[in-house]
């Protein structure tokens, strides 16, 4: 459509695509990432659900069943923004808590908006620079620094859940509550904070990527370790979705955003004296399936990239 348009006629400014409500969004979008052909036409801002917020909670206790095919997970992993719909039917603030907390079990990076039959600002889902470093329109982003709101999404992330610390002082912090261990059989989520890394240490963390987007697995892991923390024999890790900032030493921002098999590593226009973050660090989001216990994780990204 966008190539056969007939010259002269006005450009194309958006192309939004809705998928059917059993449609896996990462599939769908890891095409149009990677799809050479349209690559110079399109650029793949991100993905929005729109959750009926009266059903939500049921429909993923029904994703946790054996038999479910994980529908509603899936579509809230590949999600960058997600509207939470039908307000109107839902009058509990507890009860948005609650939507919002679960949903930020599986996809701890979303933004949020609350939507009475979905109006919305398009500002908050159109220029939201899900899968870009820098190529944002003006909507979506913050005033801080100019960056895509979901990038600052990964920034702001420590404070909305105070994660713990990938290095050895703080590892063990937030075990007991942290909320992905009730999805160790199903799609969860880990955030981890990192230090301000050197350049080999960055150059580690890509090695620690490719395991996990191309092969699957916990770099600096051996795969019985990672399978004893397995509660259902013969499931294995599925990376569906990661995103992360990485500072170094030098001061440059690299911004991961990855899906499935595969993972783009930009540097941010911006650098890190521009983020007006307080303690500026890095930090690596991993959304997958059957991710196995914290901890391996953790001592992967320890080993790999000399954290200690
Ligand atoms: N109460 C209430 N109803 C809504 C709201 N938004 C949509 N609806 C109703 O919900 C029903 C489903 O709306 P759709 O937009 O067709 O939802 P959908 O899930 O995309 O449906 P399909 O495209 O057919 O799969 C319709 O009857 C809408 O009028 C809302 O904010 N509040």
């Amino acid at each position: 459509m966008v190539a056969q348009r007939p010259e002269g006629e006005k450009e194309v400014d958006w192309v939004v695509v809705e998928l059917t409500g059993v449609a896996d969004p990462a599939e769908i979008a890891k095409s149009f990432w990677t799809n050479e052909e349209m690559g110079g036409m399109l650029r793949l801002d991100g993905v929005v659900c729109v959750v009926d917020s009266k059903n939500i909670i049921q429909q993923l206790e029904e994703d946790q069943k054996a038999d479910s095919g994980n529908e509603c997970a899936r579509q809230i992993a590949a999600s960058d923004v997600i509207l939470l719909n039908k307000t109107d039917l839902v009058q509990d603030e507890s009860m948005f808590q609650e939507i919002e907390q679960r949903i930020a079990e599986i996809n701890p990076i979303s933004l949020f908006r609350r939507t009475h039959r979905s109006a919305v600002d398009l500002s908050n889902i159109f220029g939201i620079g899900g899968y870009s470093a820098n190529e944002s329109s003006e909507n979506g982003m913050t005033g801080k620094a100019h960056i895509p709101a979901s990038i600052r999404a990964i920034i702001e992330q420590h404070s909305r859940e105070g994660q713990s610390s990938a290095t050895a002082d703080h590892a063990h912090d937030h075990q007991e509550g942290d909320p992905s261990k009730k999805h160790l059989n199903g799609i969860g989520s880990y955030v981890f904070d990192l230090p301000v890394l050197s350049k080999a240490q960055l150059d580690s963390v890509e090695t620690f990527l490719q395991a996990m987007h191309w092969e699957n697995r916990i770099e600096g892991i051996q795969p019985d370790q990672s399978d004893d923390e397995k509660v259902d024999e013969g499931s294995s890790l599925v990376v569906l979705r990661s995103k992360g900032l990485f500072v170094d030493t030098e001061g440059d921002v690299h911004v991961l955003q990855g899906v499935r098999d595969i993972y783009e590593l930009n540097k941010l226009e911006v650098r890190a004296d521009d983020l007006e973050e307080e303690h500026p660090g890095s930090k690596l989001v991993v959304i997958g399936r059957n991710l196995g216990s914290r901890d391996v994780w953790l001592e992967g990204l320890r080993k790999t990239c000399s954290l200690d």
